[in-house]
């Protein structure tokens, strides 16, 4: 059963049995006949599309975000942000994608050679509860632009969403079967990977979740893309705009309630401008509305599930053990965990070494810029990193010395349709997004004309 339990009351809002076995294969089977003619649509065709997808989502973005809201008690307004998001990437897409797969002429000794980039087919998705809308789009607007047909498995959590996202595509036109959510748990997606006409899955979720998906696909020879946890450190240096900073960094860790892969999760503030940073932050923190997640200027309200609080409790309580100070918040109230602000953090803590997906933030001392190197690339992730400094010396010696797939300078690591997204380590491989995404599933057909 796929059950939603809406966070902040507790009750349950739904309550769905997976689809059979017989039914994912007539689903797959049906997205392989849509491919043939979809493959053939011209740019044109699918723009106009994505386009008209992305002014549904616009004129229904509040009903929509009420979705994401009542089923993960994300805060409205981020819900709201959230679509209009994905109404962007829509666009982004529907306007890009043409020049993006345009056949790339190579001189050689041919008469004529290039490479020229084709659809792969049907490809699935496997995605988390975090971005119930965004998560999907992020996908599903270059994939459909680049050809390729969707499935999608989504968070047992956030079935309404899957079912929503399906209702918008046929809403707007696109052909039956070219977008399906699979109502299944993840029990069926092996059988998914290995049907012979899905040809690829991309996964955004936990490092668990990833390697189950990748070795069903490496078993089955397919091609992955993953994009997982998060340990992302926030840099600050002593001649950064204090007050700004600390603002970006509040946003950074505690918007849609801290749960989120690219959250800025460790906090290393330099030495001399340590205290005072301290006493901003606290200020900012304590100045997060708190209330309902319909409540329009709710900033924090409850995480996702009470089962991933009480996860979030147990890494608190762990470093605390080891010498962590916690110097505001961490209670927890069922799913409501208040926002958090941990000092004294080392390496050998949990709330370091782990990804942290909640509104806790760990904060380490240092002095020189190379500790701070260390102690950003010390993290088994490698999702992205921001650095706050003035100094554009500094900054330019910095950027290759981080592993990470993103290095932001004065803002947080934040998505965006123009910028290649994913990580490096265990926070996954491929990228999403801007034209790298968009050439993760197409077959790179060599053609040589003698
Ligand atoms: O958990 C990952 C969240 C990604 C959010 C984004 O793409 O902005």
């Amino acid at each position: 059963m796929l059950k939603g339990i809406n966070p902040y009351t507790q009750e349950e809002i739904y309550s769905f049995k997976s689809i059979t076995s017989a039914e994912v294969n007539h689903k797959i089977e049906a997205a392989q006949n849509v491919f043939k003619t979809w493959r053939r649509t011209s740019f044109n065709e699918r723009a106009s599309l994505m386009l008209q997808l992305s002014n549904h989502l616009k004129k229904n973005a509040t009903d929509l975000a009420s979705i994401i809201t009542k089923e993960i008690g994300k805060p409205i307004s981020q819900s709201i942000a959230e679509i209009e998001k994905c109404a962007w990437v829509c666009e982004y897409y529907a306007e890009n994608a043409e020049v993006q797969l345009q056949q790339k002429n190579i001189t050689t000794d041919a008469q004529s050679s290039y490479v020229s980039y084709e659809p792969l087919g049907v490809i699935l998705a496997v995605m988390p509860w975090n971005y119930p809308f965004w998560q999907v789009f992020r996908f599903l607007a270059p994939n459909l632009m680049a050809g390729n047909v969707g499935l999608l498995k989504h968070a047992s959590n956030v079935q309404l969403s899957a079912r929503a996202i399906e209702e918008c595509l046929r809403l707007v036109g696109f052909p039956e079967s070219c977008f399906q959510n699979l109502q299944i748990s993840s029990q069926k997606v092996e059988e998914a990977i290995k049907h012979q006409h899905v040809k690829a899955v991309t996964l955004t979720g936990s490092e668990k979740a990833g390697q189950a998906v990748a070795s069903q696909a490496g078993q089955a020879l397919k091609k992955s893309v993953l994009e997982l946890g998060g340990n992302n450190a926030l840099v600050v240096f002593d001649d950064c705009n204090l007050e700004a900073t600390v603002k970006t960094c509040v946003q950074a860790r505690f918007q849609n309630n801290g749960q989120s892969c690219i959250a800025g999760k460790r906090l290393l503030i330099q030495d001399s401008i340590y205290d005072d940073f301290i006493a901003e932050l606290i200020t900012q923190v304590k100045d997060l509305k708190e209330g309902h997640p319909q409540g329009t200027d709710t900033y924090i309200s409850v995480m996702a599930r009470e089962d991933l609080a009480e996860e979030l409790e147990e890494q608190l309580n762990t470093s605390v053990i080891k010498g962590a100070k916690i110097r505001l918040g961490g209670k927890r109230n069922q799913a409501f965990f208040e926002p958090c602000l941990v000092e004294n953090v080392t390496s050998e803590m949990p709330i370091f070494q782990e990804e942290t997906f909640g509104p806790v933030l760990a904060i380490t001392r240092f002095s020189k810029a190379n500790e701070a190197v260390e102690l950003v690339n010390g993290s088994k992730f490698g999702l992205g990193v921001s650095v706050f400094t003035e100094n554009d010396k500094l900054i330019n010696d910095l950027i290759p010395q981080f592993e990470d797939g993103a290095v932001f300078v004065n803002e947080l690591v934040k998505s965006d349709p123009r910028l290649p997204f994913g990580g490096t380590k265990r926070s996954g491989y491929g990228r999403e997004l801007s034209d790298e995404g968009i050439l993760e599933f197409v077959n790179k057909k060599t053609v040589y004309i003698k």
